[in-house]
């Protein structure tokens, strides 16, 4: 195989939910998963940040068994490469991780197999492999996401213009997607539903106005899924009830949690820390923002074998 340019790819974190937009909503962050891919003789990952370390280094890791699973279905087979992984998003903590690495995954397959997808095609994959549009919507595209997918169909509007100042109160421990999706009823009384409905549709106008306290009012009246999760994290509560105090107009858990979001007046983030910090003198406080390019791609594909 002919070396060429070494292949780049840059996919940012996702904060999923935003309260009631539950598998729905998804904004991306400003914390970065990196992979550098060059011609290798065989798969070999290697981790260049402390967490990922624990993760196989071969093709049954999961970036790379998704990109050959995503290359296989359109009948290709990717050459193999040394693939160098570095991640600032901790995994398992509600900063959409999972959503980074499949997303991660398909532009590897498509930059390596010539795949030529769409922003489009890839966001429909990635939503079919994650199960929900919300993190690798924001993951893809950046910005403010509001996605749908029902059945294997997935649609989404892409949001650029708000203007958020964002804190992440980010606890040591892990809690895993499935289990804090384990905690959710399976069904939900009608009126239950079109209130929880509602609640959404004005979150989302809201976040398009700029109306920042009416978007905090619907961030808490969540009926989706924070009241079920709220056992798990017990921190969101001290929360709410704190930051609005020090300057937050909103709060939400981070995707299944347990990492909570503060959405905070403008000039206010550094007072919001320095009050919750005290509070919460375990958890890493980090001010994050809102990432306005999604997931980008640079170098070219080894066509040269
Ligand atoms: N860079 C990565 N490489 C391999 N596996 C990863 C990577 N990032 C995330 N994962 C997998 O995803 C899991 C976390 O996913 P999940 O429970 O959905 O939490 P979140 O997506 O909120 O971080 C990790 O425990 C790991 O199995
Ligand atoms: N809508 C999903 C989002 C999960 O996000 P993650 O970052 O925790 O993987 C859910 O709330 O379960």
């Amino acid at each position: 195989m002919m070396e060429s340019e070494m292949l780049q790819i840059k996919v940012p974190a996702s904060t999923a939910n935003l309260g009631p937009g539950f598998d729905s909503i998804g904004l991306s962050l400003s914390l970065y998963l990196e992979l550098q891919a060059s011609p290798a003789e065989k798969w070999e990952v290697i981790p260049l940040s402390e967490e990922l370390k624990a993760f196989p280094a071969d093709e049954s890791n999961f970036i790379i068994a998704t990109a050959l699973q995503v290359a296989k279905q359109y009948n290709k087979e990717l050459p193999p490469c040394r693939v160098t992984v570095a991640s600032e998003i901790p995994l398992a903590r509600g900063l959409g991780s999972s959503a980074s690495a499949i997303v991660a995954a398909i532009e590897l397959a498509d930059a390596l197999g010539e795949l030529c997808l769409t922003k489009e095609e890839k966001f429909i994959i990635a939503t079919n492999m994650e199960g929900h549009p919300d993190n690798v919507g924001a993951s893809i595209f950046g910005g403010l996401v509001v996605g749908c997918q029902l059945g294997e169909e997935a649609d989404v509007e892409v949001i650029h213009s708000v203007d958020l100042e964002l804190l992440a109160i980010i606890p040591n421990e892990e809690l895993l997607t499935k289990a804090a999706r384990d905690v959710l009823p399976a069904a939900m009384p009608f009126a239950e539903a079109v209130a929880a409905g509602a609640v959404s549709n004005l979150l989302v106008a809201a976040l398009l106005t700029g109306n920042d306290k009416l978007a905090g009012k619907m961030m808490s009246l969540d009926k989706y899924h924070q009241p079920y999760r709220k056992q798990l994290v017990p921190h969101l509560e001290l929360i709410e009830k704190e930051a609005p105090l020090l300057g937050a107009y909103g709060v939400a858990l981070s995707g299944a949690g347990p990492t909570v979001l503060c959405f905070i007046e403008k000039g206010k983030t550094e007072a919001v820390k320095a009050g919750l910090q005290k509070l919460l003198p375990g958890m890493s406080l980090l001010p994050v923002e809102m990432d306005k390019e999604g997931a980008v791609v640079k170098g070219k594909s080894y066509t040269s074998i």
